[in-house]
């Protein structure tokens, strides 16, 4: 059997928008087997299932499912048609869909590196890195849930026919469901060295406290919400506090305070008020003055998830969002999580 494990990630981190990223302590797991019959039945030779997160709403067909969706793409660009007769995905998801934690990255991930194993494919990691941006445009979640820890990502200036060859329809990247019929259509391959990363030190006493509302945002949704282009003083509030987050957050013992002023943004929190009651003011509920060992507060990604970074003092931390997320009558999880360092593993046994 094959276990991939992939960790759910944190976008943003304040003023890195589309930039930072950090792996967290939920895996995704997906195990897998291919087990040697001369004929499947099942569509694509696949046969999913899936329990945890999403259980009742995420599809079970191979072409649907966008782990499996995302292996086929993979296999396709290496005229590979299908699965491998016939092969048997187990899906084990703890990541909440929806929240600003990378469930579609992680899934994203998951399912690049599903078809380079099933398909024997040799892929380095930065080159499952090209796939995973074809497909999550962003690179902050993929990156962290990649390769693990605090990371700081970019896409690189590609040429003008790699550039049109990256910014191809998702359409065309992963068609539309074809109820299990092969269509033919070859996807169009990933440019070389579409995007890279940077692995950042990270602050050992540091914890990442996840309020998890219960409710969802679809990232799509989150996006259109942010404005086109941005003022000069917004660009330069948040190229100040960006320059200064990664060293704040690797440096032993923290500073909390300039932590909580390097996660200020002006680029996306304050657009995606409309999309979560309370945002504003939930960001302003905790500081590092009233409330020790808090080092800084965010959205999580795209939300509606908050990230309080704190190196102390969990329960009441929380409890204080909580209680104001209860203010606007929403309803909340919450967990205690650390830097996932390690960031996608593949086992065999
Ligand atoms: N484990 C999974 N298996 C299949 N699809 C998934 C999985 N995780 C996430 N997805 C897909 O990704 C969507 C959520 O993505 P998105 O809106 O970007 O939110 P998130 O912040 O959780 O990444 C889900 O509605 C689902 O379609
Ligand atoms: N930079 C992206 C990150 C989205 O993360 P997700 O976990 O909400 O999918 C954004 O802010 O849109």
């Amino acid at each position: 059997m094959i276990t991939i494990k992939v960790p759910c990630s944190s976008a943003n981190i304040g003023p890195g928008f589309d930039v930072i990223g950090l792996a967290l302590s939920i895996w995704l797991e997906i195990q897998v087997e291919v087990s040697q019959v001369a004929k499947s039945e099942a569509a694509l030779n696949c046969v999913i299932t899936y329990e945890g997160e999403g259980q009742d709403e995420v599809p079970l067909a191979a072409d649907s499912n966008l782990i499996t969706r995302t292996a086929l793409y993979v296999l396709r660009c290496h005229g590979q048609r299908a699965f491998p007769v016939e092969t048997r995905v187990h899906i084990k998801n703890p990541i909440p869909l929806g929240r600003g934690l990378g469930s579609s990255g992680a899934a994203v991930v998951a399912g690049v590196v599903l078809g380079n194993e099933v398909g024997k494919l040799g892929l380095s990691k930065a080159r499952m890195l090209d796939y995973c941006l074809m497909i999550e445009r962003h690179p902050d979640n993929v990156a962290a849930a990649l390769y693990g820890g605090f990371v700081g990502t970019y896409l690189n200036d590609l040429s003008p026919e790699d550039t049109e060859r990256k910014e191809i329809p998702l359409s065309e990247v992963l068609p539309e469901p074809a109820g299990g019929v092969d269509t033919g259509a070859n996807p169009p391959e990933p440019p070389v060295g579409i995007g890279h990363y940077m692995k950042f030190p990270w602050a050992k006493e540091i914890k990442a406290i996840a309020i998890i509302p219960q409710f969802e945002v679809a990232t799509a949704k989150a996006r259109s919400v942010l404005p086109s282009s941005y003022s000069r003083a917004d660009v330069v509030f948040n190229l100040q506090r960006i320059a200064l987050l990664p060293s704040a957050l690797g440096h032993s013992p923290p500073d909390a305070e300039q932590i909580y002023l390097a996660m200020q943004d002006k680029v996306h929190q304050p657009y995606r008020k409309g999309l979560i009651p309370g945002l504003p003011e939930i960001l302003q509920s905790v500081t590092p003055k009233s409330h020790p060992g808090l080092c800084g507060i965010c959205l999580s990604g795209a939300g509606p998830t908050i990230l309080a970074l704190a190196t102390d003092n969990f329960d009441q931390i929380a409890q204080v969002i909580l209680d104001t997320f209860a203010k606007n009558d929403i309803r909340c999880d919450w967990k205690l999580l650390e830097p996932a360092q390690d960031g996608t593993t593949v086992t065999y046994s």
